[in-house]
């Protein structure tokens, strides 16, 4: 670590976006620093402990011995996992440099090294944690550690000046199809990352949010090992696992650990509902704002005529676009919608307003509009917030994010609206997007519904919600829309290809975001296609696919049931308190409806599954991204914009088609809106929907249908894996574009491309000896087979593993057949060889093409769709595996003039503006200032002339 440390340090400062001191690499070596700190401390105070008193039960139980030295040992495997991890980091920024052709940064590399050894040493008692061990600082271990880490933690008020920005910008990501990415995905998989979640969990994090996190896996393992079995015996046996899990520290780290390894995307989406309904709602509504309006609309499925953004020449009638409802994979339904405002505003209240409102809310919400008549209304806010929630695409909904928009709606006197849009994998990629669009456009018009006059708009997100409002406002700008006074993201998700870049390593010790539930995000999101028809009964179930056909997901859901039973329970006496105490103070939160509406059912609309026919599904599903960008497989698009000619807006007439300017601040006038008005154009094709009884004949077709296009997609996949690496001369026609990229990054330092990609593929070129001297690589070998790397690790990671493996021996077994009757299936069909690359490439990690859409990445987008987007302010956390989404965006923005800022908390993890304010208060300072900034740059937008 002596010489990682600095070395990986003397290249950091290529990959900050201008003006940002931040990105994946300076987190890492962050978070190295912290564990180095938290090791030292941890070792001063064993050490000095035992060195005075006598071995005996009493010193025992006063110094806890056991749990220090406990602790230690883990402190000590994460640090050996760290120390793969720098060598990964360092082999992606050499690769990144050399791809980049910044030759001279590769030359400074050692010279950098040794000015950042003579650097002031790095004092571990500096770093926030364990205070009770402080007064130990001067311990002659300090000097051991400061020769460990080599050099202080990034200072982002020191550094070079010179950050670059111009063509050579080194990209953060490294492409999925990379021989050093694809070794990168298969060493994550050898990491032992128990420690990471059972005791030394978070200890790369504020020391604030560790109890949180740490109650996080203990309710993570707890839920996951009721999984196991559904007796009530089960039942009773994982509570007491539970209470174990609070006080087991590695217990817990070997059981999340098995979860992610075990569990699907439901199990995750589940849990991360919890916050959606029960006790824990309950109580954050307690720490809460409150407000005047909190309703649920839903938006009826009707085509909406606008005027375009362009400036007409009066009395010439506006020209205008029609935007038809959300089509994709169901065809038309219901946009659910939350509507928050401080103070009830003009046009809240009127009958008008019952118009939108349909189906199972309509006769809560009509009651509260009722008991709200004797509000007096203010004027209606020349301001309205349109807000996407995150939640990984597969969970959460406007109401686990209201902390935050309750305040933004107070601070700024004005109605937010946020889309509960639907999830994945019911509903994957373009049908949230679709929604989400949807639901803007309905404000641009629907505005006095609203209590708004029309005027400012700003459009935010927070992480996959980050994703959707950068395509909401990417397409309002190519159908000529009015475009968004600002954006705001925070801690977007920007990049969904699996392609690796430092921060996204930090998911390897993250509770909040590991990888295996990212990939499956991932892949829920954008990765295969949905069920084609989801029959009528079938929405009633949650989960209405062939998962809930098998065991282990019916006990999974079984365990979650009894969970949110006894959450809910727990809550109900608490809620009927908070409601009579809520009608007292003339506030309302439709808390029942949210709760009547489970999670991914509410995603779903009502009634259009049962209505739709194969065949009007398939032409539907497609209507978001033709409109938008017409997909091209294969084709990538270099980050810096190389290839920005490639996609066209052809469905826009040229004439329409707006500067980002002309579009920026104009108002929408709502005299102009002209429901009536002729439209430019309108592209659905919602007169093919069918009876109900037509589905089932037509099930089986589509079903193969679904088969097909699967299979299609993962030959194509293969196809752009072998195009883009094999020689130009292989490649077929829909892979120009590959070509065109590689080329031109060859060029830059070799003469001929099919050489250079013939040395990437076989590792020959310096750039990618796949790891620098000294690294060992982590053995990735199927289980059941003997890691020999295990033994050198030490007995401590021995020890776990074995433990871990005889307390799950039934879980494992299944995997272990899978992939042994997998091999002798190959083996027959003389596939298999033994040679281990074939194997990895096996496990390899597969990208869907779907996430190759500028829409589903926005960092694919070309410069010129970037520059379409309204000043985007993003915020950032240090401690986040989508960081680097989030500086690689700021990096293309800030040339293009659209970046009106960037802020970076550190210590923060992912999601922090989630957190409840309580939560936040107990975080350091920085984090209680997460909704202060966010409120500030919301009233920035709105303020500027
Ligand atoms: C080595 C490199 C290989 C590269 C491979 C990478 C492949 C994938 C790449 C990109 C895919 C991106 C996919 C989507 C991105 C998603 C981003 C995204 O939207 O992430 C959000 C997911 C939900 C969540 C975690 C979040 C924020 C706040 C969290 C909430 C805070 C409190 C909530 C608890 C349930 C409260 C109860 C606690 C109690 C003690 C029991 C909690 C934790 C729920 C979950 C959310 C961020």
């Amino acid at each position: 670590m002596a010489t990682l440390l600095p070395e990986l340090q003397s290249q950091c400062h290529h990959f900050d976006a201008p003006g940002i001191q931040g990105n994946g690499y300076r987190s890492i070596i962050s978070a190295c620093h912290a564990l180095l700190a938290r090791t030292a401390r941890r070792v001063r105070y064993v050490l000095s402990h035992t060195s005075l008193v006598t071995p005996s039960r009493l010193r025992t139980a006063v110094f806890r011995v056991t749990h220090n030295v406990a602790e230690l040992k883990a402190s000590a495997s994460a640090l050996h996992q760290f120390r793969s991890l720098l060598y990964i980091a360092l082999a992606m920024q050499k690769a990144a440099l050399e791809l980049s052709g910044n030759k001279s940064t590769l030359t400074s590399v050692s010279s950098q090294t040794t000015a950042a050894h003579t650097s002031p040493p790095f004092n571990p008692a500096s770093a926030s944690d364990d205070s009770s061990m402080d007064h130990l600082s001067g311990h002659p271990l300090d000097s051991m550690i400061n020769d460990l880490s080599g050099s202080p933690p990034c200072n982002p008020s020191e550094g070079p000046p010179d950050t670059p920005s111009d063509s050579n910008h080194p990209f953060l990501f490294l492409r999925y199809d990379l021989p050093l990415a694809r070794a990168i995905t298969q060493e994550q998989d050898a990491f032992l990352k128990s420690p990471f979640y059972g005791r030394c969990l978070g200890f790369q994090f504020d020391r604030g949010i560790r109890p949180f996190l740490q109650a996080l896996v203990v309710a993570a393992a707890t839920v996951s090992e009721a999984n196991r079995t559904r007796s009530a015996f089960g039942y009773a046996r994982s509570l007491l696992a539970g209470g174990r899990f609070a006080w087991d520290a590695e217990g817990r780290g070997e059981r999340f650990e098995q979860a992610l390894e075990t569990e699907g995307v439901e199990f995750w989406q589940d849990f991360w509902n919890q916050t959606e309904s029960g006790l824990l709602a309950s109580v954050q509504t307690l720490t809460q704002y409150t407000v005047a309006i909190n309703h649920i609309l839903c938006l009826p499925p009707v085509p909406l005529t606008l005027p375009l953004a362009s400036s007409h020449r009066p009395p010439s009638p506006p020209p205008t676009v029609t935007i038809p409802p959300p089509l994709a994979h169901f065809g038309p339904g219901p946009v659910r919608v939350r509507l928050l405002s401080a103070e009830l505003r003009e046009g809240q209240d009127s009958s008008e307003w019952l118009a939108p409102i349909t189906h199972r809310t309509s006769s809560i919400t009509k009651k509260s509009w009722v008991r709200r008549r004797n509000l007096k209304p203010l004027p209606r806010s020349a301001n309205l917030i349109v807000h996407f929630h995150g939640g990984g695409f597969v969970s959460q909904t406007s109401r686990s994010h209201e902390n935050y928009l309750r305040e933004w709606s107070h601070q700024l006197s004005c109605p937010v609206v946020s889309v509960d849009y639907s999830l994945s994998p019911a509903a994957p990629f373009p049908r949230a997007l679709e929604e989400c669009f949807y639901t803007y456009a309905w404000s641009l018009c629907h505005a006095e519904r609203l209590g708004w006059t029309g005027e400012r708009v700003c459009v935010a997100g927070d992480s996959a919600g980050g994703n959707l409002a950068v395509g909401v406002c990417i397409r309002a700008r190519s159908l000529g829309l009015t475009v968004p006074r600002g954006l705001l993201l925070a801690y977007p998700a920007m990049m969904l290809r699996p392609d690796p870049s430092p921060s996204r390593l930090l998911a390897l010790s993250d509770p909040l975001l590991p990888l295996a539930v990212l990939t499956h995000c991932l892949r829920a999101y954008a990765g295969t296609p949905p069920p084609a028809v989801i029959r009528g009964e079938d929405v009633d179930n949650k989960f209405a696919s062939p998962r809930s056909v098998s065991l282990g997901n019916a006990s999974r859901e079984w365990a979650l049931d009894r969970l949110r039973e006894w959450s809910q329970g727990a809550s109900g006496l608490f809620d009927s308190w908070w409601k009579v105490k809520s009608a007292e103070n003339g506030t309302h939160d439709d808390d029942d409806e949210m709760s009547a509406i489970s999670r991914s059912q509410s995603a779903l609309p009502s009634s259009s599954p049962a209505h739709l026919s194969a065949s009007s599904n398939q032409s539907w599903s497609c209507f978001f991204t033709q409109l938008i960008h017409p997909v091209v497989p294969g084709i990538d698009i270099d980050p810096y914009g190389q290839t920005s000619e490639t996609f066209r807006y052809d469905q826009v007439p040229e004439h329409l088609s707006l500067a980002a300017d002309d579009v920026k601040d104009r108002p929408v006038n709502e005299s102009s809106i002209n429901e009536k008005a002729t439209p430019i154009f309108f592209v659905g094709e919602v007169g093919e929907v069918e009876e109900v009884e037509e589905v089932e004949e037509d099930e089986k077709e589509n079903e193969s249908n679904t088969e097909m296009s699967g299979q299609e997609q993962v030959m194509s996949w293969e196809e752009i894996f072998e195009g883009g690496l094999g020689t130009t001369e292989e490649s077929s026609e829909g892979h120009s574009n590959d070509k065109s990229l590689l080329s031109s990054i060859c060029e830059k330092e070799h003469s001929d491309p099919c050489k250079f990609i013939k040395g990437l593929k076989e590792n020959k070129s310096p750039a990618f000896s796949i790891f620098p001297r000294g690294f060992t690589p982590l053995q990735k070998i199927a289980r059941g087979k003997q890691n020999k790397q295990e033994e050198q690790d030490g007995e401590y990671q021995n020890d776990m593993k074995s433990k871990a493996k005889e307390r799950n021996k039934e879980d494992r077994k299944g995997v272990r057949v899978e992939r042994i009757m997998q091999k002798t299936d190959e083996e027959s069909q003389g596939k298999l060889d033994d040679n281990d690359d074939e194997e990895k490439q096996q496990e390899f990690i597969p990208c869907p093409p779907l996430t190759n859409d500028p829409l589903v990445s926005p960092l694919l987008l070309s410069d010129k769709d970037l520059s379409g987007l309204p000043p985007t302010y993003i915020l950032a956390c240090e401690f986040d595996p989508m960081l680097d989404d989030s500086v690689a965006l700021a990096s293309r923005l800030s040339p293009l003039g659209r970046l009106s800022g960037f802020t970076l908390f550190p210590s923060l993890p992912h999601g922090c503006l989630s957190l409840s304010p309580l939560a936040l208060k107990a975080l350091s300072a920085d984090a209680s200032q997460v909704n202060v900034i966010s409120t500030n740059v919301l009233r920035s937008f709105f303020s500027e002339a």
